[in-house]
Order: structure tokens, then sequence, then C-alpha cells
């Protein structure tokens, strides 16, 4: 069973949790997008919701699918959003941005009232300090400061040359950073002037979808057990 058809059955289970009149995010990513095939599916079966989505990617996927899409600037709430994630560990602390969408993600997860997380089983990490680099947003005009005061272990994706741009204008620094302590590290960074949103999701996910080898298994946030 590749990676690829457990992220459709995670996307796809946890595309099932959307009813009629829902107000919805949609994520960003690999897995996200068979979330997202999979609600387009049942909008054409005759579900009826409307959405809003985390990238340009995602929006026009699922505008292509025939999804009611909302512009995320007029919608105060949303009942559900779901998303993928770069690693997530038995505290339900993820890591999300390698798709760069994370500072979006973010505020999109924190109006929903509820973040369901989809995610093969590659994704499931003992702790987030074992997952992969910190993805950090940065306002291209505080690019040098920001980079000094992130450290050494800061790298903008990219290069220096041709920085990877985000849908919002900005920049991304990927961080290697001691994450021993996850919520002094999302104080740190957000307190950096510069610095517009960062990878580490702490409070947001209420449920993940996680599939391996064809088998999906469905956790609430304290039941997760690694
Ligand atoms: O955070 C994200 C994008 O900013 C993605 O959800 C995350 O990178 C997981 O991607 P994929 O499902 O392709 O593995």
């Amino acid at each position: 069973m590749t990676d690829d058809r457990d992220k459709a059955l995670a996307g796809a289970a946890a595309a099932a949790e959307v009813v009629d009149g829902m107000l919805i995010g949609l994520g960003t990513g690999s897995t996200a997008t068979h979330a997202i095939e999979a609600i387009g599916a049942r909008v054409a079966q005759g579900l009826s919701i409307r959405a809003v989505a985390t990238s340009r990617a995602s929006e026009a996927l699922a505008r292509r699918l025939g999804i009611a899409m909302l512009d995320f600037a007029d919608v105060p709430r949303l009942d559900l959003t779901i998303d993928g994630a770069d690693a997530i560990d038995p505290r339900f602390f993820a890591i999300k941005g390698g798709g760069g969408a994370m500072l979006r993600e973010k505020v999109v997860a924190a109006a929903s009232d509820r973040m369901v997380v989809i995610a093969d089983g590659s994704k499931r990490v003992a702790a987030i300090d074992a997952g992969p680099l910190v993805p950090v947003e940065i306002l291209p005009f505080a690019r040098a400061s920001v980079l000094a005061a992130l450290g050494a272990g800061a790298v903008l994706r990219g290069g220096e040359h041709e920085p990877y741009v985000t849908d919002n204008g900005n920049y991304i620094a990927d961080c290697r950073i001691d994450l021993s302590d996850p919520r002094a590290v999302a104080a740190r960074l957000a307190a950096i002037p510069g610095v517009l949103g960062h990878g580490l999701f702490l409070d947001e996910v209420d449920a993940a979808y996680f599939a391996q080898n064809g088998t999906v298994s469905r956790l609430e946030r304290g039941d997760y057990s690694g």
C-alpha cells in the first residue's frame, strides 16, 4: 500500500464527516487534495456546503470540482477544517507548512469549531522534536533581520537568489530548532518583529485520521497514544 493510497483513505474518511449546511475549511497539500476531491465528489451527488481554502491551489481545485467557495475575509467562523500535517505527536502537537501554506492554514483552523488532521502513517512521530524543520513565514522587508534573529538553524526556502514566495507574498525560513519546549519556541518565534506566522500547531488539532497500510484510525485529542 503506497503512502498516497493511505493519504486518499484518510482524506475520504474525514470528508465523510461533512454534512449539509456546513461551512468548511479546505487544507493544502497532497493529503488535503484527496479530501477536497472526496468532498467534491459528494457535492456532485448533492451535498450542499460552502467552503474557504487555505491556498490558491486548493481554491482552484475546489472551484473546478464545483464546491461553492467563499472569501475567507468575509467569514468569521467555520464548522470544520480538514487539513494535512507534516508531523503530529501524541500530544496532538503538529508541524505544518511543508507546502508553505501554514499562515492561512492556522488562521482558518483557529476560526474553525473543529480541525481534523488527515495523515498517512509516516506523519506520526513520538514527539515533534523528531519531526521536520519548523517553517516560519517572514515579511520580505525584514528578511535579513528575521534570519539573524532566528539564528544559524534557519535556511531561507528556495535560497537567497530565488526565495520561495507564499500566497501572501512572503518568504519562508525552515528552521532547525530544539523543540523540547514547543510552547516556549512558539512564543519566541511570535515575538520576533517581521515573523508573520509559523508551522507549530499546538492547540488547533481536535481529531486526526491516520491511514497506514490501508487501515484508517480516528483519534480525538487526548486519546492519541502515539
Ligand atoms: O502544511 C501543509 C501545507 O502548508 C500540508 O498540509 C503538509 O505539508 C502536508 O502535506 P502532504 O499532505 O502533501 O504531505
